[in-house]
């Protein structure tokens, strides 16, 4: 298995920043004794100003060949951590790759959207995709916790 998150645009040093790789550390260790694997973040830009369509070509080339792909969506399902941290199990048990895919200021092109797994939203309201991909870290490692059955998920 392996676990990528692709985003649109290039985050600089910053509080964001840090804690996507504080986040994407702890889910990197605590997924070890849940046979999950450290997740890579790969960031795609275009830059001729080509819109979402164009965003949608930089984001596909990134998309690793046969993974699931799970795009990042206010309009998706609302999955609660236990139920991301099940889904992520059996991507794990059934040896297959996932892709997260988080778009840029106008949002994902729709037949990228369209074409998804699975369309996953962390709530109606939109937030800005750097703090998207913080959510998206700390619920990765919330998840790593939920099925190693450590304390830091409380219901
Ligand atoms: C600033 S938002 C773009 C919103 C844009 N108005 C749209 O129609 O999609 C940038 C990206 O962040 C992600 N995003 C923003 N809010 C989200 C939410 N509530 N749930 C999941 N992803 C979200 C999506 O991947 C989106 O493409």
């Amino acid at each position: 298995m392996r676990i990528d998150i692709v985003a649109v645009g290039r985050l600089r040093k910053g509080p964001e920043a840090s804690m996507v790789m504080d986040y994407l550390d702890r889910f990197a260790r605590a997924g070890r004794s849940t046979g999950l694997p450290p997740a890579t973040l790969t960031e795609v830009e275009d830059r001729r100003g080509g819109g979402m369509a164009a965003e949608a070509e930089v984001l596909t080339r990134a998309i690793p060949q046969g993974s699931v792909l799970v795009a990042l969506d206010e309009r998706g399902d609302q999955p609660t951590s236990p139920q991301f941290a099940h889904r992520l199990a059996d991507w794990r048990d059934g040896a297959r790759d996932v892709c997260f895919v988080i778009g840029g200021a106008d949002g994902l092109d729709p037949p990228l959207r369209a074409r998804a797994d699975w369309q996953v939203s962390l709530g109606r309201m939109v937030w800005p995709h750097m703090l998207v991909r913080v959510m998206l870290a700390e619920q990765l490692y919330r998840a790593a916790t939920i099925l190693a059955g450590s304390p830091y998920h409380r219901e």
